[in-house]
């Protein structure tokens, strides 16, 4: 069973982009959605949590405030490295568990979506790597719309802190384009006639 990446700066449409996949049948791993789980059930990674950023990194009712660490991480470099660095090696570990029991249920590939694939190490884990690609403005303008609580500063701050959309072009083994102009479906069905024969 082959492990591809899925990646992509901040509002590119990796997420609707897995979404396609998945309707195809292809197991989706969410980085995002489990590098939160991980943060809010794994004990001693709360305790890290804790100890890193201070008590107001989980609220009166023990629920992680995201909005609190989005605060400092994404405009503080040192603080992001420390999340960083405490994080990852939980999401790669879970990543390892969920695609060992995938592989027993007789894919022929699975994906992992994640906005930091490179800048983490994650994609040593894998066989090939998709980006989603589109133009900073059209991202910027999606992000807006979807994150009301987000402002044009902070979507900025956020791509500042992920590595180019040119890197990651020239590093991909396949991109999928969507800016406004190409159609998403044919190249998610292309693409997952090529996976399948791989
Ligand atoms: C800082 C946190 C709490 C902010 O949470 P919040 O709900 O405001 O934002 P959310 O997680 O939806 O992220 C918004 C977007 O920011 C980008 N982003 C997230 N984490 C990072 C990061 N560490 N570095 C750069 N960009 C990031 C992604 O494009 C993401 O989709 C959260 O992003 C987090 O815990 N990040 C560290 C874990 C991580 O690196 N996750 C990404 C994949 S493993
Ligand atoms: N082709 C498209 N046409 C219209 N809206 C789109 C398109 N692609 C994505 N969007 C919208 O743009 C927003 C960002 O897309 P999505 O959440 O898939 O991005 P992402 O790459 O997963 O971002 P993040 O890194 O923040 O998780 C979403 O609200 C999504 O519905």
């Amino acid at each position: 069973m082959k492990k591809i990446g899925i990646t992509g700066g901040i509002g590119s449409g990796k997420s609707v982009v897995c979404r396609l996949f998945q309707v195809l049948g292809v197991p989706v791993y969410d980085s995002d959605a489990r590098a939160k789980w991980v943060m809010s059930h794994d004990e001693a990674l709360r305790a890290e949590l804790q100890t890193a950023f201070g008590a107001a990194t989980f609220d009166a009712h023990g629920q992680l405030d995201r909005p609190y660490l989005a605060r400092l991480a994404f405009h503080d470099p040192a603080q992001l490295a420390r999340l960083n660095a405490l994080v990852h090696p939980h999401v790669g570990h879970d990543f390892a568990e969920w695609a060992a029991n995938q592989a027993q249920a007789g894919h022929a590939y699975v994906l992992k979506e994640a906005a930091l694939l490179y800048e983490s190490g994650a994609y040593r884990q894998l066989d090939h790597i998709i980006t989603v690609f589109a133009p900073q403005p059209i991202r910027e303008a999606r992000v807006l719309r979807r994150d009301p609580h987000r402002t044009a500063q902070d979507v900025q701050a956020i791509i500042g802190k992920q590595l180019s959309e040119e890197e990651k072009l020239q590093r991909a083994d396949f991109v999928v384009y969507n800016d406004d102009q190409q159609l998403l479906i044919p190249q998610v069905l292309r693409l997952n006639g090529a996976f399948v024969n791989l």
